[in-house]
């Protein structure tokens, strides 16, 4: 807490406009893109099978809000995550806005196969900084993981495709336990080396907090820029909010998030949501950021996921404002 010793700083202190108040990075980068990945992130754990036609509906919702990239869908095998078995048809119907982009995330050529006949215009592709973490979810060691996106990535550029690259546990891993930020940094590297545009940088399972999250970011920086990289925060602990507050104040300006706080990772067991984005938009304009988002907009297609799939949303802010809005 900041002790105010004297009268005269404190009527200094009281003076300060409240845009000086806020986070250091905001005033930096007023513009922060938010990569909503409810459709996929959110949806890839739910239990229970969420018809093609209600995606097809939640992805058009989202797409009304001002969100300018909506992850769709995952080609991962369908033996691994059936709720993602109807990528195609989703991609294929949803009606595409041509200011807003819809990546879909691959595993493997024949996943970017699958994207490529459906018209996917950006991959994601993904792997971890924690070698238990990558067989888990991938059936591979980081190594061979980063040979197959090197696959994805050669093909990729014939397509001229975006590729964009997930690497997961970037501070505790379920298995492994803590990870060093230079494990991180080395994937990262090895990523950017290849070709992603962007690092997104995934806290999996919720475990960081402002130290974790600050030491892993300003190893990476050492070797690339803030504008590669974009935060990813799940909520487990109740620390996603400060992490990315933490991220942004080292100058990451794209942060990924899920409607209604959806989700979960099939492989990191315990592991809740992504912040909501109802909770993040509130506090970055709250922040006097811009994001582009309209909050009523993004509160109903919360509303509206939350309510077909019968789970109380775990956004706070959609609960504290969806009866003032609508009813
Ligand atoms: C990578 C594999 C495929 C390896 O899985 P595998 O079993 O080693 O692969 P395989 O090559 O032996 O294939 C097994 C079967 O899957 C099929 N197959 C193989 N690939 C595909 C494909 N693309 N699309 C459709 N089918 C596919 C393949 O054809 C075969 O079918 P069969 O001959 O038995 O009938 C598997 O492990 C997999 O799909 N893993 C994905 C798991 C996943 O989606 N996890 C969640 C996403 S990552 C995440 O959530 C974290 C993130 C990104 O959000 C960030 C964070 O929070 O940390």
């Amino acid at each position: 807490m900041v002790r105010i010793t004297s009268t005269r700083l404190y009527l200094q202190f009281l003076r300060r406009s409240p845009a000086e108040c806020t986070s250091k990075a905001i005033k930096f980068h007023s513009d922060i893109k938010i990569v909503e990945v409810g459709p996929r992130d959110g949806l890839q754990n739910e239990p229970t099978h969420v018809p093609t036609d209600i995606k097809v509906d939640f992805i058009n919702k989202l797409s009304e809000t001002g969100l300018t990239s909506i992850e769709t869908t995952s080609f991962v095998s369908p033996k691994w995550v059936p709720q993602m078995g109807d990528n195609a048809e989703v991609f294929k119907k949803i009606t595409k806005k041509e200011n807003v982009d819809y990546p879909v995330l691959v595993p493997n050529i024949k996943g970017l196969m699958s994207a490529l006949e459906v018209g996917a215009k950006e991959v994601a592709v993904f792997t971890s900084s924690s070698e238990a973490f990558s067989r888990k979810n991938t059936n591979c060691s980081i190594e061979e993981g980063i040979t197959r996106i090197k696959e994805i990535i050669d093909v990729s550029k014939e397509y001229n495709l975006r590729v964009r690259g997930y690497i997961s546990c970037v501070v505790g891993c379920p298995y492994d336990g803590f990870i060093h930020p230079l494990a991180v940094t080395k994937v990262a590297t090895a990523l950017l080396e290849l070709g992603c545009y962007e690092i997104s940088l995934g806290d999996t399972i919720g475990i960081g907090t402002k130290k974790t999250i600050y030491n892993m970011v300003k190893d990476i920086l050492n070797v690339t820029k803030p504008e590669n990289l974009a935060i990813h925060c799940h909520d487990t602990y109740g620390q996603a909010l400060t992490n990315i507050c933490t991220a942004l104040d080292l100058g990451v300006k794209v942060v990924d998030s899920s409607v209604s706080g959806l989700g979960g990772c099939p492989y990191a067991k315990g592991a809740s949501g992504n912040v909501a984005t109802e909770d993040l938009v509130y506090m970055l304009h709250g922040l006097g950021a811009t994001t582009g988002v309209d909050l009523k907009k993004l509160i109903e297609a919360g509303h509206f996921i939350s309510t077909v799939i019968n789970r109380p949303t775990a956004s706070k802010v959609n609960t504290a404002l969806h009866s003032k809005y609508f009813l």
